[in-house]
């Protein structure tokens, strides 16, 4: 077994795992010894001849590497797994412990596949970051237990030790949660630049980002003019709303990711979390930049910025309903110290049906994002929550499903209330 897999086995028993069947979580642990628990729910379907494995990617010092390796195991599992294999996500983690997450992949076979999966996980242990167990009915068939496998010089084994798998409750907080922080939302511009300065040697595209960056943050002085941020979800009419105001109050309008990562823009899309969440973290101190300049001579308007950056990676991060993202006031809705203040930031909210049917008469492409907002309910709502938890500034909501003069002349309001316009 290899060195870092061996760093989470000290308090593998205090660790809890999770498996998502349908995008329910069921929660087990283990134990050395066992009291008569029940058999944790996610084996209680499993029939007696049948075995389950998991596939956990232990986080190696190169977290980018880690991070596209998770991303490409999947692919590899459901590529090379026998089809009848089913394949769950699942995570293992110590509750309340930042960081302490791991992730990786449940599966459950039959009988008759069970050698095509064991080979395939002997492979796998033997060349890639990963711990395999595999998940077998105790001798007395009543109880369940956990065999860790272990590689040697030329063979894979289990290791000696067996625990037996108990139920556990689900923790307060989705466990997704306990990673968010500078690995979905970065809270300074030292935090993103390292992910992207790291990414050089796998991704061309990352060096070109990193020549578009200011070179100090927070180096212009304040702008003058108020700046304000437009923002809610795709089709809410942030552009007719940008557009309107650039007009009346003779305002530079700026769209966020700024234009000059526009070629880069698709390439980060396709990459892990980690990746693609730092380079549009990147993109709003490019555009904080950007407003300093204009911002000291004419009212800036500004088409998305960390609101939406923080809210989508969140609600991303965190799958099911609304009550598994991070408390209200929790440190991951935080603003980065180091990040520019907008004067006023406005969420453009709108009945899911109306925005449909606003998509439909748009009728452009959409990106897998707006697709996900389209078809999953939750990931909409998650989305829309996290943006209201956001604060320094907080967001202020205004209905969007008036006509476009009634919406801008509401947001007018706003402006000349707080901004002095
Ligand atoms: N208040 C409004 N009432 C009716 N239709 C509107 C209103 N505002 C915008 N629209 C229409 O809804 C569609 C989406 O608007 P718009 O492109 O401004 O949204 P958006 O938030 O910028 O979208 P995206 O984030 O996807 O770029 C457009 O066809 C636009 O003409
Ligand atoms: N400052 C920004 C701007 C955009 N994003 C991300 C969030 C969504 O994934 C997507 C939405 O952009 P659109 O389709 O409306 O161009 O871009 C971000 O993270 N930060």
């Amino acid at each position: 077994m290899s060195k870092h897999a061996m760093s989470l086995l000290p308090r593998w028993c205090s660790r809890v795992f999770s498996v998502e069947l349908n995008g329910a979580p069921f929660y087990f642990a283990v134990k050395e010894k066992h009291l008569g628990e029940d058999v944790p729910r996610v084996f209680r379907e499993v029939q007696n001849r049948d075995k389950c494995y998991s596939v956990l990617v232990y986080c190696s010092r190169d977290r980018i590497k880690t991070a596209k390796f998770y991303g490409e195991l999947k692919d590899k599992l459901l590529r090379d797994l026998p089809p009848e294999c089913r394949l769950s996500p699942m995570s293992s983690f110590l509750p309340k412990v930042r960081d302490s997450l791991v992730k990786g992949y449940f599966l459950k076979g039959n009988s008759d596949t069970s050698s095509p999966i064991e080979r395939l996980l002997s492979d796998l242990i033997q060349h890639d970051p990963v711990l395999v167990c595999s998940y077998s009915p105790a001798e007395d068939g009543q109880q369940w237990t956990q065999h860790m496998w272990s590689e040697t010089a030329s063979q894979v084994m289990d290791v000696a030790k067996e625990y037996y798998v108990v139920p556990s409750e689900a923790p307060e907080y989705h466990p997704s949660t306990l990673n968010i922080i500078n690995s979905d939302v970065f809270y300074s511009f030292d935090e993103a630049y390292d992910v992207m300065k790291k990414c050089g040697d796998i991704i061309p595209e990352a060096k070109a980002v990193l020549e578009l960056l200011p070179s100090r943050v927070e180096a212009r002085n304040k702008p003058d003019f108020p700046v304000i941020v437009i923002e809610g979800l795709d089709a809410t009419g942030k552009t007719t709303l940008t557009e309107s105001l650039k007009d009346t109050l003779g305002a530079t309008l700026l769209p966020s990711p700024p234009e000059c990562l526009s070629p880069w823009r698709a390439r980060f899309d396709q990459e892990p979390p980690l990746i693609r969440r730092a380079f549009y973290a990147l993109g709003n101190y490019i555009s904080a930049d950007q407003i300093g300049l204009k911002g000291a001579k004419t009212p800036v308007i500004v088409d998305r910025f960390w609101h939406s950056t923080a809210a989508y990676a969140i609600a991303t991060a965190v799958s099911g309903p609304v009550c598994n993202l991070p408390g209200e006031g929790s440190e991951v809705y935080c603003w980065p110290s180091d990040l520019f203040q907008p004067s006023l930031v406005v969420l453009l909210t709108l009945d899911p049906e109306e925005r449909k049917r606003r998509l439909r008469n748009r009728g452009q492409g959409k990106t897998d994002e707006e697709e996900e907002l389209d078809h999953n309910q939750l990931f909409r709502l998650r989305v829309e929550e996290a943006y209201r938890r956001i604060s320094g500034p907080a967001c202020v909501t205004v209905d969007a499903s008036p006509s476009a003069d009634r919406v801008l002349q509401q947001v007018l309001l706003l402006i000349r209330g707080k901004c002095h316009l």
